[in-house]
């Protein structure tokens, strides 16, 4: 069957979407869990001392949460870990890494990978991508609450969001580990309309049964 991951901004409903899919497919969710690392409130407090630290936390958490996924050949990740470096190398280039620090994690992470050739199964079948505007970004980091991503806890936030966004153009555009397909997330609502939910369904699904990962007569489990 597939493993298919979800990419996108902070806000951009992978969590959300990671469940809906999930369901719909009657496969296996993987969700990264921000209530339990211990490292992010630190990060958002000191950028400067702690992004190599989360670096290397979060490398570690989607290491084993994609090679458990790879190996069980049927799920929904909610979070890429090739979204990671994208991350790392803009706190960068703010300032907040050094040059030995970004060197060791691309060859830690390229070692990592490395690793991930010798699973059943080498990388995701299928990438889906979120994207939204920053006011969209804003308004789910706002409605979720999680103190330390709001602006008003720290007002740079938004120079760091911004740049974040610019970043993940670029980073769409050249990711080629597996077919790839974008949700326009700001036009379309999939936690509030139904509408917009099956639409969004809809696109995926069609997109499996292109790549073959569905047969044409599939239809949704429904639990
Ligand atoms: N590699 C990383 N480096 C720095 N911060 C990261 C990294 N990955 C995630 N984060 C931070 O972790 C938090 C959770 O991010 P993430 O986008 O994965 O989840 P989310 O905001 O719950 O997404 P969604 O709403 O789309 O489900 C955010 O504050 C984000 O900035």
């Amino acid at each position: 069957m597939t493993v298919i991951v979800l990419s996108g901004p902070i806000g951009a409903g992978k969590s959300s979407l990671t469940s809906i899919l999930s369901k719909y497919l009657g496969t296996q969710p993987f969700y990264e869990s921000v209530d339990n690392n211990p490292v992010l409130p630190l990060f958002y407090k000191d950028p400067k001392k702690y992004a190599f630290l989360l670096q290397i936390f979060f490398l570690n958490t989607r290491f084993h949460s994609i090679k458990a996924a790879l190996t069980d050949d049927n799920n929904v990740l909610d979070r890429s870990i090739y979204e990671d470096s994208l991350f790392f190398h803009m706190n960068a280039d703010i300032g907040r890494a050094t040059k030995e620090e970004v060197a060791t994690y691309d060859e830690l992470l390229d070692s990592m990978m490395k690793e991930l050739e010798h699973m059943p199964k080498k990388h995701p079948d299928l990438l889906v991508h979120i994207d939204v505007s920053y006011e969209t970004m804003i308004k789910r980091i706002q409605k979720r609450g999680r103190e330390f991503e709001q602006l008003d806890y720290d007002p740079t936030l938004e120079d760091y969001y911004k740049r974040l966004l610019s970043y993940y153009e670029p980073w769409y555009e050249n990711y080629d580990y597996s077919p790839k397909i974008k949700i326009d997330g700001d036009k379309l609502d999939f936690m509030a309309s139904e509408k917009d939910r099956q639409e969004v369904l809809d696109t995926i699904i069609a997109k499996l049964k292109e790549m073959d990962k569905l047969p044409e007569d599939w239809t949704p489990s429904h639990n």
